[in-house]
């Protein structure tokens, strides 16, 4: 059977998905109309994902495009912003099939409901290389209430949300490299899925305006983004590495084989919030947040020129050394 040519597949695939925003015009006009609601302020950020670099070639096309959205979605929660729209620019392999595009589009469906975020626009075309999609979310945020980089100080506690090294070590396991060692079965699908499936915590984010002194979320790497916060802030950080959250799966995974604390440390694929908090807001952090409440692995310090940005603490309490930090493309 012959493929949907490009206009028949945005129609077909892409149209039902900007149904919920009428500023999308049906996906039928040169770009989207979008009315900021009253004292709020637009938060607009853009990531690519690529086959073979972000995700597994045979990955499931239905995850390729949910790991798109939340990527995005995660940098929206790392701002406090609430997601309003996304721009998906694709980039399909010439012999891409109808049946793959389609299941892409099943698994954007799931995550425009799920995240009340409808696709609002975007572009389609052919490569003749890898599989290639940019998505730009769009999100608000009360006027002057964002959460930025830039606003750590010394003595303020530093938290992470949920758990550390599961995307990084969740990758080994999609790449069949825990099989064989007598990690259970169930512990490699969960991690699997944290690799395939990031959950941005946009809740936590939002909750966390006017209480949070800084917040990014961490994709390159816990290390490395910690290290953009102090940067940004003119702050060093100390960590403690038995503070920092694991899942329980990663820990059975543990039991059965050595993963280095440097994966979990450096490995990336988080998608968890990092947070500074001045000490006297945590009760209130708590107060807002119970179970969903980050945990704290460390603080910042003052700067000071002859320590390393980013301190990590073992568990005999000496400084690490690190051979990289985190993700870096070049
Ligand atoms: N090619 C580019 N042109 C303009 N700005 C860029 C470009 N690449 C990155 N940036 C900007 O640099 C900053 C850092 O980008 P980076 O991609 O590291 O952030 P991130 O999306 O939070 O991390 P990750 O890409 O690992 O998820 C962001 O403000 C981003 O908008
Ligand atoms: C197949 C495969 N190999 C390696 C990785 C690890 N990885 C790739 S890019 C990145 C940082 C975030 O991307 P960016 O900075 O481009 O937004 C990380 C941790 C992966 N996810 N999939
Ligand atoms: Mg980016
Ligand atoms: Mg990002
Ligand atoms: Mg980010």
């Amino acid at each position: 059977m012959a493929r949907r040519s490009e206009f028949q597949q945005i129609a077909d695939l892409f149209a039902p998905l900007a149904a919920s925003a009428p500023g999308a015009l049906g996906l039928k006009d040169d770009a989207a109309l979008l009315v900021p609601p009253a004292g709020q302020q637009l938060v607009v950020t853009v990531d690519a994902i690529l086959s073979g670099v972000h995700y597994l070639p045979d990955d499931p096309p239905d995850l390729v495009a949910r790991k798109l959205v939340r990527v995005n979605l995660s940098d929206l929660a790392a701002m406090g912003a609430t997601p309003a729209g996304m721009l998906l620019a694709c980039a399909f392999p010439r012999d891409c099939s109808d049946a793959w595009v389609e299941a892409f589009a099943a698994g954007l469906a799931l995550d425009v409901v799920e995240f009340g975020c409808p696709v609002i626009g975007g572009d389609t075309v052919a490569t003749p290389g890898p599989a290639t999609f940019s998505l730009t979310a769009l999100g608000w945020a009360p006027m002057g209430q964002a959460l930025l980089r830039r606003g750590a100080k010394a003595g303020d506690l530093i938290a992470v949300t949920g758990t550390i090294g599961d995307g990084a070590v969740g990758l080994w396991a999609a790449q069949g490299r825990l099989t064989g060692l007598g990690v259970p079965e169930d512990a490699c699908a969960a991690l699997a899925a944290r690799y395939h499936l990031p959950q941005p915590r946009l809740v936590i984010g939002q909750a966390l305006r006017g209480l949070a002194s800084a917040a990014m979320d961490i994709s390159d790497g816990l290390v490395q983004d910690l290290g953009h916060v102090c940067a940004a802030s003119g702050v060093c950080a100390e960590i403690r590495l038995e503070a920092v959250p694991l899942s329980a799966a990663l820990q059975v995974a543990r039991e059965h084989t050595h993963i280095a604390d440097e994966l979990v440390l450096t490995g990336g694929d988080d998608y968890e919030l990092l947070l500074t908090i001045p000490p006297e807001n945590w009760p209130e952090v708590e107060a807002r947040l119970g179970p969903l409440a980050p945990t704290v692995i460390g603080l910042c310090r003052e700067d000071d020129s002859a320590a390393e940005t980013v301190r990590v603490l073992d568990r005999q309490g000496q400084p690490m050394q690190l051979a990289a930090t985190g993700w870096q493309h070049f």
